[in-house]
């Protein structure tokens, strides 16, 4: 199986001193969903904000689609797609018209367009109120429209940062079959972020567990609670960390 993003030794330290990663190692294998999981503070949005460009790492090495995250920054932007945790939408477009924004950055042949936008209309669930304007959606449905628009481009790779954080339980399903469909069908590899450890069971091939910036274990869940004698990954996080807690 190729690999679609390698990560070795990974340390970032903030100017004030601060670990964000401390020497993460994993790899994300081609068309995969691999859940980065963790508490608050663990790591999580700092390693995908370096996978994404956004950030520099202090030491280690990134690679993405076969590229350097630091010498070809341009070509690993050209392959994924990143939805970062506080994402916000141009709130007097329609989400339909936020859409169509969205795909004419990624292609100038109308057809393409055409189909990526129903693609994120479809992913979104939204309905007719697609041709709402965003400032009366609620929250749950903004990050419907986030997600779909994340996808709708079919990267190579997508980098979903929390994407159910703070939603209701019916948009949260939503959002998860969305993302678990689409990268199935179209072969897009997935690497998310979550604090919610219930779900990745559901929705991840692979997880990785990361606290204080470390990586603690990485495996399928059904391996992870096996070694563990674990029924959830929860049990499995707390008999891995808890007594370091
Ligand atoms: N810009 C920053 N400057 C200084 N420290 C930071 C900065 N961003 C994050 N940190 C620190 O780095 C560590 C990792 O934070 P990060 O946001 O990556 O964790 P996380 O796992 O995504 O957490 P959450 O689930 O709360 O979003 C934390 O100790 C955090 O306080």
């Amino acid at each position: 199986m190729s690999i679609a993003v390698d990560v070795r030794d990974l340390v970032k330290i903030y100017p004030n001193g601060v670990k964000g990663v401390d020497g993460a190692t994993f790899s994300v294998y081609d068309g995969e969903i691999f859940g980065l999981i963790g508490p608050n503070g663990a790591g999580k949005t700092t390693t995908l904000r370096i996978i994404a460009t956004i950030l520099q790492p202090t030491r280690g090495t990134v690679i993405v689609g076969g590229y350097d995250v630091v010498r070809e920054a341009d070509k690993v932007r050209r392959i994924i797609s990143y939805l970062p945790e506080e994402a916000g939408g141009y709130k007097y477009l329609t989400g339909r018209e936020f859409l169509e924004f969205i795909a004419r950055l990624y292609s100038s042949r109308e057809s393409e367009v055409v189909s990526m936008v129903d693609e994120g209309i479809r992913l979104s669930g939204l309905g007719d109120r697609i041709n709402d304007k965003i400032k009366s959606y609620s929250k749950g449905m903004l990050r419907r429209l986030l997600v779909a628009k994340t996808l709708m481009v079919k990267p190579k790779i997508a980098i979903l940062d929390e994407p159910t954080a703070g939603l209701d339980v019916v948009n949260a399903v939503h959002v998860r079959n969305a993302i678990r469909s689409y990268a199935k069908e179209k072969g897009v590899t997935v690497l998310m972020s979550s604090h919610n450890m219930l779900e990745v069971e559901y929705l991840c091939d692979r997880v990785a567990i990361i606290h204080n910036g470390k990586i603690m274990e990485i495996g399928s869940p059904r391996e992870l609670k096996e070694k563990y004698s674990a029924e959830n990954l929860e049990e499995v996080f707390i008999k891995l960390v808890g007594e370091r807690i």
